[in-house]
């Protein structure tokens, strides 16, 4: 579309997201060119339909085992198109960015010769998110554009920016109001053409580069970062290695540089993983008979908490730090003021090891109020129950019913425990549920909400919409109790088995890291508090006894001071920074759980650092298989996400994932063989047994 001006619009057509493919980005090279042909054409300004620029390229394309056959079509999309058509336009183009600009989307637009933005528009790098790299030459543009430093914390962390960000990082040239947008992007262009602004070429900008031996460096600090946080993502290394191309090299060559390894990364299992965790992570916001409803979320604002120990404090430390107005009730004045005090902790605690600034302690504080009567709780729209005894809760959801409103929520924040009983003495089954925050510190990702044949959708949709307002995936299931401490309390037991069976703490711990989950067992159980992991694990013990491993070590620390990073002292001790060193008393701990427990005496064996991680692992899995079995998840792919939940890489694509990679025959005959050898806690449960008989079955034919 050619205006009076001289301008012509050319909008990016791909609703809802406007993504990239093949074929709209040689629609684009053909509009560009014929604007650029044109002689009534002056200018041209790209932008987005709908308000929303570019959400990048399909990632349905990336993590198929297809090799782009010709070498012209490598890099044939950044080079020919990106680079030879649009920033080497003969006429001035100027990007208008509103909405998402991500990957594929935001290098197109730092392609062009200016960037007009809106301050709400979201703009990023985010191709390491998902096992590939910036491939429309973001390595070699970023760069020039921001800085090299800048560049590569972006790059690396798949950072998200607004506008207002974006500015002042120099990736935009000028911030607008949405109704200003495509007028200020015009008289932009036309500037340009009247040399009364630069007609800036991002690719050959040198002027905020970092001398070559400064360069260098900051690359080499980059590696050994990189290293040490995620030594098993090889494509954050290469991705350093072609920013270091262009800028050692110059930005043709990172340019090709680039497109070889895209070609290299987009076929490896990591991008394999990664997407398919992008697309489990949408496809659990969708729950048949709820989500289809067309049911519109309500607000929740006001949150009580019923009782303010370890894990009613923690909850609502969290809550308060996303600006829910919290209200805590405890039985009597000391219990308040205790509880209080622990929230302050928590808070002062995540302050001291950065997650979060001195000035969100200082507002979320204001966010927090303690009473010890019910009497504030008519206006509630959410109440978190948090006590320990079922007939207690069942009592505690009677009362409520006289005191909250009628579309008051009420939840139970337990998770090992049956979701139909808590109703029981009420008319309110069909707004109760559980709701699991896992560990509520800021880092989790997830929230499980647990309903029951009588809970309203609307209820269930409410929580959601909560979920995310928290800044967490929900996790939604029609179950009895909890999966994903199911999932962490096999963890926790597999790993005190191996203690029992002589393997040191702080080796299994690092076996676990180094195969990429966030925590090992024993710093998540400090992590979590000792307390609630051996809450957990009791109920866990309660709910399943033929397949639980119950060991005494956890109750021995609790007995001599050890409650975990809280007090600074559990299977590590914590410095002011909270920086974990081994606690020298574990072996005295271990030695008095010999002790006491013969059987346990004679164990000593020794195990190798992928032995041990299966064997903690490999629990875990049967677990997901039993939950499978019950069928109470809607998809495979949810518990894939749910495992996030319990510090699962992401990268390995989930439990269930990861356990087809590695066939449910290997599992399955390994825990089988540790069954015979050590204790039927290893036991295979019958569904991952029929899955191994339907592999055979398949492979006979
Ligand atoms: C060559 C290049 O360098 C490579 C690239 O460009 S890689 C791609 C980079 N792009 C991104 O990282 C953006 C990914 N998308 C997002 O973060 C979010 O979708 C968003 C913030 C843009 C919008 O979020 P939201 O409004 O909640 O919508 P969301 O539910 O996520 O997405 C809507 C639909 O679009 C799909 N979608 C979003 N981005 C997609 C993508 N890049 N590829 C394929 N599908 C995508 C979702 O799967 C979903 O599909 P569904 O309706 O069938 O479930």
């Amino acid at each position: 579309m050619v205006g009076e001006d001289g301008v012509a619009i050319i909008t990016i057509n791909n609703p809802p997201l406007n993504l990239l493919s093949m074929d709209v980005m040689i629609s684009l090279k053909e509009s560009i060119e014929e604007a650029s042909s044109r002689d009534d054409v002056k200018a041209i300004v790209l932008t987005g339909r709908n308000g929303k620029f570019s959400a990048g390229f399909q990632l349905t394309t990336f993590g198929n085992k297809e090799r782009i056959k010709s070498s012209r079509e490598l890099g044939y999309m950044s080079i020919e198109v990106v680079t030879g058509i649009i920033e080497a336009c003969r006429k001035p183009l100027v990007a208008a960015i509103e909405g998402p600009s991500f990957g594929g989307g935001l290098e197109i637009a730092l392609a062009c010769h200016a960037r007009i933005s809106t301050s709400t528009a979201q703009l990023g790098l985010t191709e390491l998110q998902y096992g590939i790299l910036p491939g429309f030459g973001g390595t070699q543009r970023l760069p020039r554009l921001v800085g090299l430093s800048k560049a590569l914390e972006m790059i690396l962390t798949s950072k998200r920016v607004n506008g207002n960000e974006a500015q002042l990082l120099g990736l935009v040239d000028v911030i607008v109001p949405s109704y200003e947008l495509l007028s200020t992007a015009r008289e932009w262009a036309l500037d340009i053409q009247n040399c009364r602004r630069p007609w800036a070429v991002s690719l050959f900008r040198t002027d905020r580069l970092s001398p070559l031996s400064e360069a260098r460096t900051i690359c080499r600090s980059a590696r050994d970062l990189v290293q040490k946080q995620s030594p098993n993502l090889i494509h954050l290394l290469l991705c350093i290695d072609v920013i270091e191309e262009g800028i050692v090299n110059g930005p043709l060559w990172g340019l090709w540089k680039e497109a070889e390894a895209l070609q290299e990364l987009r076929q490896s299992n990591t991008c394999r993983s990664l997407i398919h965790i992008f697309f489990a992570q949408r496809q659990i916001r969708k729950i048949p008979g709820i989500t289809d409803k067309g049911l519109r979320t309500r607000e929740i604002n006001k949150i009580a908490i019923i009782s303010a120990g370890v894990v009613g404090s923690m909850i609502a430390s969290a809550l308060i730090l996303r600006k829910f107005h919290v209200i805590l009730k405890e039985e009597d004045e000391v219990s308040l003021l205790n509880g209080i005090k622990l929230v302050e902790d928590n808070l002062h605690r995540w302050a001291t090891i950065g997650k979060i600034s001195s000035q969100m302690l200082e507002n979320s504080i204001t966010f927090l109020d303690g009473v010890v009567s019910y009497d504030h709780f008519k206006d509630v729209d959410l109440v978190i129950e948090t006590t320990s005894d079922t007939l207690l809760k069942q009592q505690i959801f009677a009362d409520l019913e006289a005191y909250c409103s009628q579309q008051c929520i009420l939840a139970c924040s337990t998770s090992n425990i049956n979701v139909n009983l808590l109703g029981e003495k009420t008319k309110s089954s069909n707004r109760i549920v559980g709701l699991h925050f896992m560990s509520p510190a800021p880092g989790l990702p997830l929230l499980e909400i647990v309903y029951t044949e009588k809970t309203s959708p609307q209820v269930i949709v409410d929580l959601m919409g909560f979920s995310s307002k928290l800044g967490k995936t929900p996790v939604v299931l029609q179950s009895f109790t909890g999966i994903v401490n199911r999932m962490l309390c096999l963890y926790f037991q597999a790993a005190l088995f191996l203690i029992d069976y002589g393997i040191d703490v702080y080796q299994i711990d690092q076996a676990l890291t180094t195969f990429g989950m966030q925590f090992g067992p024993f710093r998540m159980i400090d992590l979590l508090g000792l307390g609630i992991s051996a809450a957990q694990i009791t109920q866990f013990v309660e709910c399943f006894p033929g397949r639980s491993y119950n060991s005494i070590l956890i109750p021995i620390m609790q007995e001599n001071g050890c409650e975990g990073e809280s007090n600074r002292k559990g299977f590590y001790v914590y410095d002011d920074q909270l920086q974990a060193a081994a606690n020298k008393m574990i072996s005295v701990y271990i030695s008095r759980v010999r002790n006491r427990c013969d059987e346990v005496e004679s164990r000593i064996m020794k195990f190798s650092a992928e032995e041990i991680s299966e064997m903690v692992l490999f629990p875990v899995v049967n677990e997901t298989y039993r939950i499978i079995g019950d069928g109470v998840s809607i998809r495979d792919s949810d518990l894939d996400v749910a495992s996030l939940g319990m510090g699962f890489p992401a990268y390995r694509g989930g439990v269930v994932y990861w356990s087809n990679v590695l066939g449910h025959e290997y599992i399955c005959s390994k825990l089988l063989a540790w069954s015979k050898m050590h204790s039927n806690f290893f036991e295979p449960c019958p569904y991952l047994a029929k899955q191994v008989n339907k592999t055979a079955s398949k492979s006979q034919l």
